[in-house]
């Protein structure tokens, strides 16, 4: 707990970059394993918290993917996503724009439509009960290739309406944004917002190729884009969002100090950088714990955090009357706080 933890928990937030599969918390892993009668390698919170400790992003995916195989039914989606919202409203999240997976469950023989209707009902489900709006964001996974890509746009037609926008995740290195250059295009014109996950291991140059030749329209992760100064630059003279998970970062030894992390760096350059959580199941927190490490590692003061929610709503997909009410509100809460 850090001397700012009132602030933290009191600002309203939202959330930008959470995989709703990385929600997945071993204690309900196991209650559907045993339900759905699937093995999986652990009997244990202890065991698997034990497994839970990555040296790198595919370590972690590698036991991502392995954890989504016990989700198979759209009850057992619909249970995950509004858990993961249960926990964000503690946090006082009050606005979450949510990437999923479909490839990793369409092949395993899940049906793409028991996937997103559990996710819909259960975000619809969190808007009536704990006042918690959203946006569904499909992701592609990058190790597979474009035609995949292509084959699940498809598939997907039915729920087009229901996507905000399209992401791009799993394993970055060796699979650079252009090599989904013309699915994004495609995705472009359906009207989808463009969230790639960049930077995180890969190179400053797929930063570049998000931004300059697919058009990105929020970077997720983005870290390695503070080794290029002309980048920098058009970070800051585009606005475009970087959504930042710091305990991600630590977890995934994308960093091997939070104190190294490039948050501070990115709003004193007027970078608009925002606090995210990415798989929190398995980084060891949500949002509110995120804030709270990055805060402690980097000596962030009032006014810095305050900025740090302020741009989780600036840089959502909500239209603007609404980021400005949540901004307005932002002020508000500072000000009694004495910020
Ligand atoms: O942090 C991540 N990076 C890439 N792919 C992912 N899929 C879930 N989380 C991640
Ligand atoms: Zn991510």
């Amino acid at each position: 707990m850090s001397a700012h933890s009132d602030l933290i928990h009191k600002l309203p937030k939202a959330e930008l970059h959470l995989h709703i599969e990385g929600s997945f918390e071993p204690e309900m892993m196991m209650t559907l394993a045993e339900r759905n009668r699937i093995d999986i390698p652990f009997k244990t919170l202890d065991e698997a918290k034990a497994a839970y400790d990555f040296n790198n992003l595919q370590e972690f995916l590698d036991l991502y993917y392995q954890g989504m195989n016990v989700l198979r039914t759209e009850q057992d989606f619909h249970e995950m996503t509004f858990a993961y919202l249960q926990r964000a409203k503690a946090d006082n999240v009050v606005h979450v724009e949510m990437f999923f997976d479909p490839q990793a469950h369409t092949e395993r023989g899940v049906a793409f439509g028991a996937v997103t209707e559990g996710i819909l009902g259960a975000l619809e489900r969190g808007e009536k009960e704990l006042g918690i709006t959203s946006e569904l964001i499909m992701s592609f996974l990058r190790h597979l290739s474009e035609e995949d890509g292509f084959v699940l746009l498809d598939e997907s037609t039915p729920w087009h309406e229901h996507f905000v926008g399209v992401g791009l995740d799993s394993s970055e290195v060796g699979h650079p944004p252009l090599k989904f250059q013309r699915l994004f295009e495609r995705c472009r014109e359906l009207g989808f917002k463009l969230c790639l996950h960049a930077g995180e291991e890969g190179p400053p140059e797929y930063v570049r190729e998000a931004l300059l030749d697919i058009g990105a329209d929020r970077i997720d992760h983005g870290n390695r884009a503070m080794e290029d100064p002309a980048l920098i630059e058009i970070l800051r003279d585009t606005q475009i969002p970087l959504t930042n998970c710091p305990l991600s970062n630590l977890s995934l030894c994308v960093l091997d100090d939070l104190r190294k992390s490039p948050v501070k760096r990115q709003l004193e350059e007027g970078l608009l950088v925002c606090v995210n959580s990415d798989d929190p199941a398995y980084f060891g927190g949500y949002i509110g714990q995120n804030y709270e490490a990055i805060t402690e590692a980097l000596e962030l003061s009032s006014d810095q955090i305050v900025q740090l929610a302020k741009n989780s709503f600036t840089g959502s997909f909500l239209p603007d009357d609404q980021k400005t009410k949540h901004v307005a509100a932002i002020d508000q809460i500072a000000a009694t706080m004495g910020g």
